[in-house]
């Protein structure tokens, strides 16, 4: 039964919304492996965010058994890879795990930035392609466009497409015979070192980490000792087994299956998505390639809104981490917020999920900081040191250079606006690379973007300018060497950390201007004038005031009405309490919290 030459290895991939989870469900459903609105219910999109954003993100691999029309049985073992670009290392060891992929492409709106930046990752790890053109039921399918752009745009034969309407179950035997006729069967020896691939890993309550493997070489049974190389740690199998889709244990796992491993491993970071595991008594001389540590690139400061939250906050981001070991944080206090965490994500998505995850599930309210980058900064004595906040800044005089992230950005669009995307680009100081007709209507744009410019609302901006017409994709392509300061905000001549912020130089007055403005409407008149400056090291390039109080609160009782004058009184004590002291400006707690978050929606 586990003839190897019987098991296919592939997952599925597309540009968002082009239906990767309706082929699915069908190609469970044609191979009666279960009640395909059972699954959904029970496995995909297991949580709300993920529905409500129409985006999945994790999901198990499935095993479905398959009679082909050669009479033979096979073992057909679906693996999921996260959807978003901010998971295109978990989708590379996805795909890793694979011998082949079916690339999905909507036939009404044909390759999009994602489709290209999934098939390239495809073609890197030597998979065979199935391209499976979808929706050909559209009224606006165009399959010979999509066709020609297939051979065109992504450079793949054409001819053995697969015409699919996976609404209507159109073309589901023709793909379940093309992966079985066209992938390649799993290679690898039962009987060599084991070697598994770690390509998910997630934290159960009860069991520990259940880690998804792709058995390489070799065979993994329970109660073997096990090696993780990548972390080095040893353990005890307590069980193996396959997912039907339910998890049913086996007595092992040979070279070519896909399955999972429960070892009494406590926490997620000891069972790395990458990671090999080998036979502890007997381990491979070499891990599998391609293991890479993930750092977290996007970071804002998240604080819970009342104070006495702080411990149910840190108790959230840590169940959360149980399950994410992308996620990183460290508690940071700010003169303004208080008690509160800074933390690190993948990019702005695997973000924006974990503050809702946590507002949502754990019902705690947090204000949560303006996304930021690492900088790197290169100090005139050689040392290099990262910044992930404008605090962590050294003096400007000691700076030699400021190197940031920069993200190359592929933008499919409509041709018509493409003037628009350059000059945005142009604006958030992008590099331009290239520009490529893909058919007279539609271009391909790519440009390198600091990726600083891109979290704050690019992509925003880039939707409204093409109507909603524009895919991007992106990759990390390192650290770059730029023109940036850092700007202090002042207040009556007190620098305050909450408002400072890093830019590119060219942009500093403007922004500055911005935010002293702003300020200016937030900070309340006090019993004498404030000044709100902005500054580049000891230099001011900004100013407002805020004109004094002319009257102070007393002023109103006339007379003697005692009462009324200690209600008055308490009253602004109160008020007080709230305040914050700013050298000798009163700031309300209130002002920061419209300032961050008004920074946040921008
Ligand atoms: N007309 C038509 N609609 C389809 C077809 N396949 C999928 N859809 C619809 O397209 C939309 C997106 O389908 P999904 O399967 O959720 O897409 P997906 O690629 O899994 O999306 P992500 O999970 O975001 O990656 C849904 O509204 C589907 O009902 C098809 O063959 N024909």
């Amino acid at each position: 039964m586990t003839n190897m030459n019987n098991i296919r290895n592939f997952c599925i991939i597309a540009h968002v919304d082009h239906g990767k989870s309706t082929l699915a469900d069908r190609l469970l459903e044609y191979t009666n492996t279960i009640d395909s609105r059972k699954m959904r219910q029970q496995f995909l999109d297991t949580m709300d965010i993920e529905r409500e954003r129409g985006i999945t993100i994790k999901l198990v691999p499935v095993r479905m058994q398959y009679r082909a029309n050669d009479g033979k049985e096979y073992i057909l073992n679906l693996i999921d890879t996260p959807g978003h670009v901010d998971f295109s290392y978990e989708v590379s060891r996805s795909l890793a795990a694979c011998e082949g992929a079916l690339l999905v492409i909507d036939a009404a709106q044909g390759v999009e930035a994602q489709t290209l930046a999934n098939a390239y990752l495809a073609v890197d790890q030597g998979l065979e392609i199935i391209p499976v053109i979808n929706k050909i039921d559209l009224p606006g399918a165009r399959p010979d466009e999509v066709l020609r752009q297939i051979e065109e745009v992504i450079g793949l034969d054409s001819s053995q497409a697969i015409l699919v309407s996976a609404k209507e179950g159109i073309g589901i035997p023709e793909a379940l015979e093309a992966i079985v006729k066209r992938v390649p069967p799993p290679t690898g020896n039962e009987d060599a070192k084991l070697q598994a691939l770690i390509f998910d890993s997630i934290y159960d309550n009860y069991r520990g980490v259940i880690s998804y493997v792709r058995v390489v070489n070799g065979c993994i049974k329970k109660g073997q000792s096990i090696f993780f190389m990548a972390t080095r740690k040893e353990y005890e199998v307590e069980e193996v087994g396959f997912f039907t889709p339910f998890m049913s244990p086996a007595e092992e796992l040979k070279a070519g299956e896909v399955g999972y491993v429960i070892a009494n491993v406590k926490t997620i970071w000891e069972a790395r998505v990458g990671d090999t595991i080998t036979d502890a008594n007997s381990p491979a001389d070499k891990p599998l390639p391609g293991y890479k540590h993930i750092k977290p690139v996007v970071f804002c400061g998240l604080y819970p809104l009342d104070r006495d939250d702080f411990p149910r906050l840190r108790e959230a981001i840590e169940k959360l981490q149980l399950n994410d070991s992308a996620l990183a944080f460290e508690p940071e206090t700010s003169e303004a917020l208080g008690f509160g965490f800074r933390c690190g994500f993948l990019g702005l998505l695997h973000m924006d999920i974990t503050i809702e995850r946590l507002k949502r599930e754990f019902e705690i309210d947090l204000v949560a900081t303006a996304p930021t980058v690492a900088y790197e900064i290169l100090l005139k004595d050689g040392e290099v040191i990262e910044a992930r906040k404008p605090s962590d800044f050294p003096d400007p005089v000691k700076i030699e250079e400021i190197r940031e992230p920069f993200i190359r950005l592929t933008i499919f669009l409509p041709s018509d606006y493409v003037g628009k995307a350059m000059k945005l680009c142009q604006d958030r100081h992008g590099e331009f690379v290239s520009l490529d007709y893909i058919t007279p209507e539609r271009v391909k744009l790519i440009y390198d973007l600091p990726l600083a410019e891109f979290i704050v609302d690019f992509h925003d901006r880039l939707k409204s300018l093409t109507r909603g017409y524009a895919s991007i994709d992106y990759e990390q392509v390192g650290y770059r060497k730029s023109d940036l300061v850092k700007v202090d905000i002042l207040i009556h001549g007190e620098p305050v950390d909450a408002f400072s912020f890093i830019c590119h130089k060219d942009d500093a007055y403007k922004r500055a201007l911005g935010v002293i403005k702003k300020l200016k409407e937030l900070i309340p008149r006090q019993l004498f004038e404030v000044a709100i400056q902005a500054s580049i090291g000891s230099r001011v390039i900004a100013r407002e005031n805020v004109k004094p109080l002319r009257k102070n609160v007393l002023a109103k009782c006339y007379g003697g009405d005692v009462t009324r004058k200690r209600k008055l009184l308490e009253k602004q004590k109160e008020g007080k309490e709230k305040m914050k002291m700013i050298g000798r400006v009163q700031i309300p707690q209130e002002a920061f919290l419209a300032f961050l978050q008004a920074n946040e929606e921008e």
